[in-house]
């Protein structure tokens, strides 16, 4: 198809541009972007907007369903999506982390086979975050990233084969709000993904590998289309063969699960595989169903990749994945090593042990680690049961995976005080450090970001909008829940430093948790918290 990109509108930068920033934020760079705006920002707003009408049909007891109108591409089993692009075919142990110039290097050191820089789910995206991740990455790509720290010095090794690297950009919900095309905010997802192709493509074909992204929380193969489009145009604008792009799609949202044929079909060319985003799936599953007494789940350990639509989800991601010659990825156990206290370190490994396990047998050709610490773990497990490169070839028959399974609310489980407590700790603790520019927090020794966090939010709102009752028999009101909060408020501002901002999160918490307001999204509900612009 011939796709005309719009002109190139007048950008204005809202944010601070330092001279590392301006290696980055180059007039013809920046020219790009505003293409890319002015080419897809109508399309974008549509499909937010079909977002917005179809939760009220989630709200008016309607349920999601394979869609009538693209049977045919699910049915045809002829079709299928492209081969994996040059170093994506092994891809059984990726590590996942924000593109903290730290972490980037430490990512790229640690023995494991892709790295999913992300500024998504684990980044807070503040401009600095941003156009750092930016800086850092275009660094890494030439592999001129070596810097110390203190006493440390990173340096990337020389020794083997650096993991290849795969961007995720934000999803299609959110804006970059200092940088404007024609006096509107860029979408974040045309930011994060303009400013990475741009300056980067070239460079990594030319290192014998491509430009690699990961696509967050989509929510139709419409959204899929319009990735597919980005492509082509910014394909053509450098001047690089179409199909060049690989995009691995999460399929992370409950309408998109029943649609995964026809995401890889949009996307065919450039299909890098789906992989099961599970904790924004979990988080999702909630979102939608949120105004239904018949939804409600337990505790959140309770809602694990065993629970019947969970299981349900993973059976036919690999299914179609494989009937289309595509990578299955598995996802993330948020268990990451635990210091100073062996017996607890070696539970937490087994359950991390069991969950690659899991995947590996079902049929996933490759898993998420989020800590250097778990790399051989999983690799070992993926060696012992994937001695291939990957398991695509195992075209077993489609899952007979029906609607009801994949929207089945049954959940063995209780809600326990226990559970509501903790859910207010991850949010209050998680929700802070992210008002301060930190994506991703280990507490309770677990790995926190933006999609558990969800998961917690989300749970305390629907229990409360419900009135559910904890299985000791308490019953979770409002005001109930407020008193939990200004507990946990209180003992945490007594040991947090004075510059704390605790207070201003618990103000954006008690609005979400009682049942009243519900933003979409956290970093959505938090973003004016993090931005810095400049008039414009
Ligand atoms: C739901 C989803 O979307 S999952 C994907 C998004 N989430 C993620 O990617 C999680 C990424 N993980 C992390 O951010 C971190 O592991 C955390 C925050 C959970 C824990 O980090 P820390 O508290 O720093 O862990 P710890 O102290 O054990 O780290 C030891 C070293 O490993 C490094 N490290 C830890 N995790 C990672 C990672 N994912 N990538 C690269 N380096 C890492 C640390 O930077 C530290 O390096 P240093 O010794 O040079 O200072
Ligand atoms: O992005 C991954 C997820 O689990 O959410
Ligand atoms: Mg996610």
């Amino acid at each position: 198809m011939v796709l005309v990109p719009h002109r190139p509108g007048q950008f204005q930068v809202l944010g601070e541009v330092n001279d590392a920033a301006s290696k980055i934020l180059t007039e013809e760079a920046c020219q790009f972007l505003s293409i890319l705006h002015g080419s897809f920002e109508g399309t974008r707003r549509d499909l937010l907007y079909q977002r917005v009408l179809k939760q009220k049909r989630w709200d008016a007891g309607e349920r999601p369903d394979f869609l009538p109108e693209t049977k045919d591409i699910r049915e045809d089993g002829r079709w299928r999506g492209a081969a994996p692009g040059p170093g994506l075919a092994n891809r059984r142990v990726e590590i996942t982390g924000p593109t903290d110039r730290k972490m980037v290097v430490n990512a790229l050191n640690s023995k494991v086979y892709a790295y999913m820089a992300d500024f998504e789910d684990s980044l807070t995206p503040t401009w600095n975050n941003v156009v750092q991740g930016q800086i850092n990455l275009f660094d890494a790509v030439r592999r001129q990233i070596d810097f110390t720290l203190g006493e440390k010095e990173y340096k990337l090794r020389t020794d083997r084969t650096l993991p290849t690297l795969i961007c995720r950009t934000r999803g299609w919900h959110l804006n970059e709000e200092h940088f404007l095309v024609d006096g509107a905010p860029i979408s974040g997802a045309l930011f994060d993904f303009g400013l990475y192709f741009f300056h980067n493509a070239k460079e990594l074909i030319a290192r014998g590998l491509g430009p690699y992204f990961y696509i967050p929380k989509l929510e139709s193969h419409l959204e899929a289309r319009l990735w597919n489009d980005v492509y082509n145009v910014a394909q053509d604008f450098i001047g690089i063969p179409r199909g060049t792009i690989r995009g691995t799609v999460l399929i992370e949202t409950i309408t998109a699960v029943f649609e995964m044929d026809e995401i890889i079909y949009e996307l065919r060319d450039h299909i890098g595989g789906l992989n099961c985003g599970r904790w924004d799936y979990i988080f999702t599953f909630i979102k939608i169903f949120r105004n239904r007494p018949d939804f409600i789940l337990p505790d959140r350990i309770d809602v694990n990749m065993t629970v019947p639509f969970m299981d349900a989800y993973v059976k036919l991601l690999i299914s179609t994945c494989h009937r289309r010659g595509v990578h299955a990825m598995g996802g993330m156990a948020a268990l990451i090593p635990i210091k100073n206290d062996e017996e607890a370190n070696a539970k937490a490994m087994a359950n991390v042990k069991a969950d690659k396990l899991r995947e590996v047998l079902a049929g996933h050709d490759g898993t998420w680690v989020a800590h250097p610490g778990l790399a051989s773990l999983a690799e070992e497990i993926f060696n012992t049961y994937m001695p291939t490169a990957n398991q695509t070839f195992r075209r077993p028959p489609l899952a007979q995976v029906t609607r009801d399974d994949l929207l089945n609310p049954n959940v063995s489980g209780n809600i326990t005080l226990d559970g509501v407590k903790k859910n207010i700790q991850v949010c209050l603790v998680y929700m802070e450090a992210w008002i301060r520019g930190i994506g991703c927090s280990p507490i309770n020794f677990l790995m926190e970001d933006a999609a558990t966090a969800e998961v917690s939010r989300s749970q305390l709102w629907q229990w409360v909008r419900h009135g559910a009752s904890t299985v000791e028999g308490t019953r979770l009101d409002k005001q109930f829940v407020l008193g939990l909060l200004d507990e946990q408020l209180a003992s945490l501002t007594s040991s947090a430093a004075a510059d704390n901002k605790f207070e201003l999160t618990a103000g954006y918490l008690r609005k979400e948790i009682t049942g009243e307001d519900y933003c979409g999204f956290l970093p959505e509900l938090l973003y004016n918290e993090i931005t810095t612009k400049k008039s414009a």
